[in-house]
């Protein structure tokens, strides 16, 4: 009979470079704090063979469902995602077990010759596929021309290297995470670019009636990444927003005078044209995460956000 206790996991994971890497630091941290080994399974998902734009497509949730059905059907025991790729709605049988400590959570620019936002001429031809980046950039007024475009990090920072494009907008924690860190030429002030809910956090996923899998994951939860992802996933679900809508928000955790964890999170809602825009801020207690997110999102909405949103579907 197979030990339980040390019987090899099975991660699964898509075959990108960021994928991989991802995957590949969950399972170091995941067979070095329980001693267990970890091997990477490769699923193929529909979002890495269509070409299509991923609004089209239906949203980011394409990368997910290969790996989920993968998880469901017990040919892997756990998956690493991209926490902001994940739909905001639970998947009944699969829970979220760990949210590992998070990266800077803050977009970049990645253009020619070291310019920056504010260096680049107008008329620049600047290269992204995220609804909430196209209207925050829109928003600056800086006469950018916003370009769509898709494909892996390499692709998108290839078309700046080529001259296709003077710049891109990516999230700093993807190229943090396969070391292109060097490329960036700006890291982009909340203030203007604010990013993604659950940006550079991972959500590493199980099935809900696997014990063993889930006490093992426990060990690499860090409470405050997902304190501030639950705060910033629920301003996205009370929108009854996608990945694709063009939202963004920001939690950071401060302390209280009282010791106790002080939660402050940002959010805004931009038109797809950058003609206007809602944003606003709200703290409290990290315990009440979610609530503050719900909280956030109807001050939002009593702003007539969701006309924003209607305006840019
Ligand atoms: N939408 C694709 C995606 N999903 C997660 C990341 C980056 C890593 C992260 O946010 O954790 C990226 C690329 C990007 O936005 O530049």
């Amino acid at each position: 009979m197979t030990d339980l206790r040390t019987a090899t996991l099975r991660l699964g994971t898509r075959a990108s470079q960021l994928a991989l890497t991802q995957s590949q630091l969950v399972a170091d941290a995941l067979s070095s704090s329980s001693g267990v080994p970890v091997e990477l399974v490769h699923v193929s998902t529909y979002g890495d063979r269509s070409t299509e734009a991923i609004a089209q497509l239906g949203g980011t949730g394409v990368f997910v469902s290969a790996l989920r059905d993968a998880l469901h059907a017990g040919t892997v025991d756990l998956a690493v995602h991209s926490f902001k790729d994940l739909p905001t709605a639970p998947t009944p049988g699969l829970t979220v077990a760990a949210v590992p400590a998070r990266e800077d959570p803050r977009d970049v620019l990645v253009a020619r010759d070291g310019l920056t936002l504010g260096e680049l001429p107008p008329g620049a031809r600047i290269g992204t596929g995220a609804p909430r980046r196209m209207a925050q950039l829109r928003a600056l007024g800086l006469g950018l021309e916003i370009v769509p475009i898709r494909g892996n990090v390499d692709t998108r920072m290839g078309k700046v290297a080529s001259g296709e494009l003077d710049a891109v907008v990516l999230a700093r924690a993807g190229l943090a995470r396969i070391g292109r860190l060097s490329a960036v030429t700006e890291t982009l002030d909340p203030i203007q670019v604010l990013p993604a809910p659950a940006q550079g956090a991972l959500a590493v996923e199980c099935r809900s009636d696997d014990t063993r899998v889930r006490e093992l994951l426990a060990a690499l939860d860090d409470p405050a990444a997902r304190a501030c992802v639950a705060a910033e996933r629920a301003v996205l679900a009370a929108l009854e927003a996608g990945c694709s809508a063009p939202v963004a928000a920001h939690a950071e955790l401060t302390e209280a005078e009282d010791g106790s964890a002080e939660l402050w999170l940002r959010a805004s809602v931009t038109a797809i044209d950058g003609s206007d825009s809602v944003r606003d801020s709200v703290s409290g207690p990290a315990a009440e995460a979610e609530s503050l997110g719900r909280r956030l999102a109807a001050e939002l909405l009593d702003r007539d956000a969701a006309a924003l949103m209607a305006a840019s579907r």
